[in-house]
């Protein structure tokens, strides 16, 4: 699957959003290496501090499911340029991603800006950190 086709998942993934508070709608599919894509979109919360991206949201979705191998991560929202994940999202895609996976960054006008999950985040917070 293609960088196009993995957007036009997420696309699909953006219809499903939840957002009643900033009617800002973000779709992301997460392609794993045996070919299966993951949904995810943007759940909203009355207490907004528990929205949910729809980035973590497919990497959740796949985790939950037991798969663990990914190959590339598509997002698109409406947005001037590409797509760009928030914070939260680029500590929970390094460390559940390789870094050399690329990440499909996306707009609704088919503008894409394609990174590896290690330019996300330089100096991210690891496990070796953690563990000495
Ligand atoms: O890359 C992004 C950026 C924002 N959001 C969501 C969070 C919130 O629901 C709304 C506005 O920030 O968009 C995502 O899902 N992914
Ligand atoms: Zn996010």
């Amino acid at each position: 699957m293609d960088n196009q086709a993995l957007v036009q998942e997420a696309l699909k993934a953006r219809e499903k959003a939840y957002t009643p508070y900033s009617n800002f709608k973000v779709g992301a599919a997460l392609l794993t290496k045996d070919g299966k894509v993951y949904h995810g979109c943007n759940i909203e919360n009355a207490a907004y501090s528990v929205c949910n991206c729809a980035e973590r949201t497919a990497l959740f979705a796949a985790y939950a499911e037991g798969d663990h191998e990914f190959e590339r991560l598509a997002v698109v929202a409406d947005t001037p340029g590409p797509c760009s994940p928030c914070g939260a999202c680029r500590q929970v895609i390094f460390e559940l991603c390789p870094p050399q996976m690329e990440v499909i960054m996306s707009n609704i006008k088919g503008e894409i800006k394609v990174v590896t999950v290690a330019e996300l985040l330089p100096g991210a917070f690891n496990q070796e950190d953690l563990n000495g």
